[in-house]
């Protein structure tokens, strides 16, 4: 059979692989355990004050936008490491973008987190 033969086993497979990439970016970006600690307590806070599930699928959705970013950026950074180890202009100018991706997505889950949790802070703060 050909590489184009569907397998359950080669498609595992690929899971294996992607879990691996996830977890190599817990070990190695050291930026990512940060978001992934915001992740975990955004999930507490959400638990905590009841949010509805619209407003779950606001948080699950930027949690993830969050850790694709990191994956990518994490991609880009190590392929222009193979590529060009030395200094170089375009590969700062490659790293930099990628890092402002990360950056523009953890503002927009920082900015969906106040607007979802300051009000229903202050409600049980208030309410104490
Ligand atoms: N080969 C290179 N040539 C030119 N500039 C580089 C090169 N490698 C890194 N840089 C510059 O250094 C910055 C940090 O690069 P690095 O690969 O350490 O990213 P990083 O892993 O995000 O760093 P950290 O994890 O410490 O935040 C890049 O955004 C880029 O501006």
């Amino acid at each position: 059979m050909g590489k184009n033969h569907f397998s359950i086993r080669r498609r595992l497979g690929s899971f294996k692989y992607a879990i691996n990439g996830l977890l190599l970016l817990i070990r190695e970006e050291h930026n990512s355990r940060i978001h992934f600690f915001a992740g975990i307590m955004a999930i507490l806070l959400g638990w905590l004050l009841e949010i509805n599930s619209v407003e779950w699928m606001i948080i699950c959705g930027v949690i993830g936008f969050v850790f694709a970013m990191e994956l990518i950026n994490s991609a880009i950074e190590n392929l222009c490491d193979l590529v060009s180890p030395e200094k170089n202009d375009l590969v700062k100018k490659a790293k930099d973008q990628a890092a402002g991706a990360v950056l523009v997505s953890a503002i927009v889950a920082l900015v969906c987190g106040l607007f979802i949790f300051i009000p229903k802070l202050l409600v049980f703060f208030r309410g104490q």
